[in-house]
Parts: structure tokens; sequence; C-alpha cells
């Protein structure tokens, strides 16, 4: 049986250092307004808001972190410690995070500004599982069959088709004990084979840096998208505005 570890200080971290490429306005997607707010506000509100978060860090896109101060003082956060230049890569974003943070004995949550719609029910349940798993990954059942391709003599073609029974298509919040996360990313960073500081996500890295540490699966939901291309920002806004009431959980 594994023990209970006492709750320690729980810091959301607010990935907001993108550019929204595929989006494609002027500015970065995260200061979209959609029901009345940017998509960053309502992300960092429902850390705000939520009871196990005792502080909150924003790491902003390169030139707009005074309007992220705005936004924050705007509406009227009582939890965010820093706002912060995101990096280059969303993983130098992390770093960036993990760095401010120093050397405390605390969990992050890991989330992607681009993500509004978490659920604070999906916050208890990292928080709590972190008090017994050191890594913690929040995921869905893939609805969609995945197709691994390999180069064909005329582009790709199918090599593979895994058990969807064992595919899930990851989400955020990401979340880990400090040091389990830094000490990932500092064997990481120090690996030259680490190609081009990039990762597609936190938990990656832990699996190829710390093989040991088991990642303890959080559900997540449909609801907890991530506005990634142009439709899903008329689908975020379609879901804040019915609130509570929307499907997709
Ligand atoms: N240098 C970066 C790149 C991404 N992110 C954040 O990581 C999250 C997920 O990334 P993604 O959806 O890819 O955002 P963008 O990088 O902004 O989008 P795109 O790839 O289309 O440019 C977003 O909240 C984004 O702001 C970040 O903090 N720092
Ligand atoms: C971390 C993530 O949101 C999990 O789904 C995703 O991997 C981010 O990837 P992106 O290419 O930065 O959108």
């Amino acid at each position: 049986m594994t023990a209970l570890e006492p709750r320690r200080r729980a810091v959301g971290v607010v990935l907001a250092g993108g550019v929204g490429r595929r989006v494609g306005r002027d500015a970065p997607k995260q200061l979209i307004e959609i029901a009345g707010k940017t998509i960053i506000e309502h992300t960092i509100a429902v850390f705000d808001a939520a009871p196990e978060i005792d502080e909150v860090v924003v790491l902003m896109a390169p030139g707009f972190t005074g309007e992220a101060e705005r936004l924050v003082a705007r509406s009227g956060f009582t939890k965010v410690g820093k706002v912060l230049e995101g990096g280059a890569s969303r993983t130098e974003t992390t770093w960036r995070a993990l760095e401010a943070l120093g050397g405390q004995d605390c969990d992050v949550l890991l989330h992607d500004a681009a993500r509004p719609l978490l659920e604070p029910r999906i916050i208890t349940e990292c928080v709590a599982a972190l008090r017994v798993h050191p890594a913690v990954e929040v995921a869905i059942p893939s609805s969609d069959t995945v197709v691994v391709t390999a180069p064909g003599p005329y582009g790709e073609v199918v090599s593979e088709v895994p058990d969807r029974a064992r595919i899930w298509r990851a989400q955020t919040p990401q979340c880990f004990r400090l040091p389990v996360i830094r000490e990932a990313y500092e064997r990481a960073f120090a690996d030259p084979g680490f190609a081009g500081r990039q990762a597609t996500d936190d938990c990656g890295v832990v699996l190829r840096y710390l093989p040991d540490v088991p990642i303890h699966i959080v559900p997540g939901s449909e609801r907890n998208m991530k506005v990634t291309h142009p439709v899903d920002v008329l689908v975020a806004e379609t879901l804040l505005r019915l609130g509570d009431g929307a499907p997709g959980r």
C-alpha cells in the first residue's frame, strides 16, 4: 500500500508563452476575448478560485507580459505571484517556471493557457493524486482510432493500427512534485540528444529521463479541449457561454 503524504503547497503554472501560430491571429491566441474575457483570464480564473491552489505563476509570450499583468489586475486575481516571460518553446517556458520556483518542496500543476475550460474537479483530483503519486498525467481515452505510418514509395503508408483500448489523449495540467520534474528537465537539458530542447509535453520528459517514476492517470474531459486551430476558438466560446449546462464531459 502506498503511503499518503501530507499535502504540500500547490502551484498552478499557466503556460502562455506561445504565439498561437496555428490560430493565425495578429496577437497570441491566449489574448483572444471570448465570453467576456480573454482566454488567459478564463484559464487563470480556474486556478485562482481553486481551494487546493496556493499560488499561480504565469509565463507570457515575449512582449506581452505587461498585457498579462494588466489582465491579472483587471480580473482581480489574488493568487498570481509572478508574471514571467516565456521561452522560445513550450519546453523552455516550462523550464523558466521551474527555475523561478527554485528548490521549494511543492507540487506543480503545469497547464496550457490554451485550455480555458479546465474543470475544478480535475485540479482537485490531481492535487489529491500527488499525495500518493510523484507524477500525474491528465488524459482521456481516444475516441479516434490512431494509425502509425512509415515512409512508402508515394508518401506515408499505414504501418500499424494500435489497440485503441491503450490509446489516450494527453491533456493538462500535468502535475509533479517539484523535485521530480526539475530532475527530469535537468537531465534532459544535459543530454545533447534532447533535440532542440523540444518535447510536446512534460510527462514525456519524465518518462524519458526518469523511467522508473510511474505516471498516474487522472481522467480529463472532452471539455478540457485545447484552442489550437481557428475552429477551436468557436467551440471554446460556445462551451464557455453555455457554462455548466454544456455537454462534452
Ligand atoms: N514557447 C511557448 C510555446 C507554447 N507555450 C504554451 O503551451 C501551450 C500549448 O501550446 P500550443 O497550443 O502549441 O500553443 P502555441 O505554441 O501558442 O501555438 P502554435 O504551436 O500554433 O504556435 C499554450 O498555452 C502555449 O501558450 C508556451 O508557454 N511557450
Ligand atoms: C501538452 C499538450 O497540451 C498535451 O496535449 C500538448 O502536447 C501540447 O502540444 P502543442 O503542440 O504545444 O499544442
